[in-house]
């Protein structure tokens, strides 16, 4: 373990570097998918469009250059054209999708011509380009290419498209398993009846309604004691069932954190404190079982210091595991102006809670009012992470990195 307080990029590039996808797969029926991962490649198995057919209502000719002809036939979409043959100079009734029966040379629209009894004739103004509105069998997709590889996040696109090729199931990354602690003998759960020197456990619920709406399969680990032992046997089995571990409280300094002495027992602590604000004694590390390691995230109690640990650096990684590309694994980040001066600088890089807003130049952090790490009070009126660089003094209009606050509530697998 090092005790070096790592900086944030350090710690984000060694997080995604170091967590790797799971190896796990399930088939999951098309209407679950949204948000799903992809665990190999989907073929093309039906030629798309599977038959030549019609892109406009209107007529399917023969003879392109005659400027009449006669309709002898009605093909709606759903008919069956396989008997049908136009010869030269004859027509057949045509809708959109329906398929193009043999000797069509070409398909008009409707409005282009004028019908009377069973002849069309050309508008005067209408010209005909050989071939047009039929769209050809195979034209978009052949049968044998990859229609989507693996590791690709499921949207409802790409759910609409698996439907075109029939599949009724796909094989996908496994969702990941994630157990959630919080811990502290303050916690009283909501619902319950304070006594003096006790607060509602706020972490916990946080934690778990956020993983849950992103797709992880969570499980509620309920709140550790402030023991040693109970903390051990209780990351020792979970750690038997989860890919990760989640948990938050008791990383810090005093003797009552016991979360980075129980891990160090029973795994391996690899990395405690960062030089960030807030958020300074997240920690990271496993614990290995036989047939696979359980990744261990320890996020300070501080409510303010759990989200953000949680969202900059916890997540990514959890997403890693989950299959995620590295490039999609990071949270999504893009430049505002800084709608705030700083002359005293902060020593530490600090993620400051703020709301973002639209004018002519563009995006603007405003930092909200309540900046502790406990009062997520502040994190109620904010909808961004504004990013100042460790020792920075800040002048208004300066470019900030800016994280947005539940960014990618999509679904992660
Ligand atoms: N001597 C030092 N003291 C502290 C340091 C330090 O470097 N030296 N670091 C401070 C920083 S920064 C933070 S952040 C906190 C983190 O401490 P822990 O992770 O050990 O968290 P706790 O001590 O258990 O709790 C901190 C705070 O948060 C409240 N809490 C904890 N869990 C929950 C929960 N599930 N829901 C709501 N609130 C929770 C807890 O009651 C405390 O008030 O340490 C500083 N101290
Ligand atoms: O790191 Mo602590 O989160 O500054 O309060």
């Amino acid at each position: 373990m090092s005790n070096a307080l790592l900086d944030y990029h350090d710690a984000l590039a060694t997080l995604l570097q170091t967590h790797r996808p799971i190896d796990r797969s399930e088939t999951v029926a098309l209407a679950q998918l949204n948000g799903r991962l992809l665990a190999s490649d989907v073929p093309v198995r039906l030629d798309v469009p599977a038959f030549d057919n019609s892109a406009m209502d209107g007529y399917a000719i023969h003879g392109d250059a005659l400027g009449q002809w006669q309709v002898v036939q009605r093909i709606a979409a759903g008919d069956d054209a396989a008997g049908v043959a136009l010869q030269p100079g004859q027509a057949a009734r045509i809708f959109t999708g329906a398929p193009i029966p043999a000797g069509t040379t070409s398909v008009v629209m409707q409005e282009h011509v004028q019908r009377e009894a069973d002849t069309i004739t050309l508008a005067a103004d209408a010209q005909i380009q050989p071939g047009q509105h039929i769209r050809r069998r195979g034209e978009e997709l052949r049968t044998g290419d990859t229609l989507l590889r693996q590791g690709q996040r499921l949207n409802p696109a790409t759910i609409g498209l698996l439907a075109i090729q029939g599949y009724a199931e796909v094989p996908v990354v496994a969702q990941l398993r994630v157990t959630v602690f919080s811990s502290g003998n303050e916690l009283v759960q909501p619902g319950q009846p304070l006594q003096s020197g006790q607060i509602y456990d706020s972490n916990r619920v946080m934690l778990i309604t956020w993983l849950r709406a992103l797709g992880f399969a969570v499980t509620d680990g309920g709140a550790l004691p402030d023991r040693l032992d109970a903390t051990r046997d209780a990351l020792q089995q979970a750690a038997q069932q989860a890919d990760a571990i989640l948990c938050s409280g008791g990383v810090s300094v005093g003797e009552e954190d016991h979360l980075k002495n129980a891990l160090t027992e029973v795994g391996t602590l690899i990395q405690w404190r960062l030089f960030i604000k807030p958020g300074k004694p997240f920690t990271w590390g496993h614990i290995s079982g036989p047939a696979k390691d359980c990744h261990v995230f320890m996020l300070p109690g501080n409510p303010v210091s759990s989200l953000v640990t949680f969202q900059q650096l916890a997540l990514p990684a959890l997403r890693r595991l989950a299959g995620w590309p590295v490039d999609q694994a990071r949270p999504l980040q893009f430049k505002a102006r800084a709608g705030f001066g700083r002359s005293r600088p902060e020593p530490r890089r600090e993620f400051v809670r703020v709301v973002l807003t639209q004018d002519a130049q563009g995006w603007r952090a405003t930092p909200v009012a309540r900046q502790g790490s406990n009062m997520l009070s502040g994190v109620a009126q904010a909808n961004a992470l504004a990013e100042t660089a460790p020792g920075a003094c800040i002048a208004e209009g300066d470019w900030l990195t800016v994280y947005p606050l539940f960014d990618q509530l999509a679904p992660v697998h």
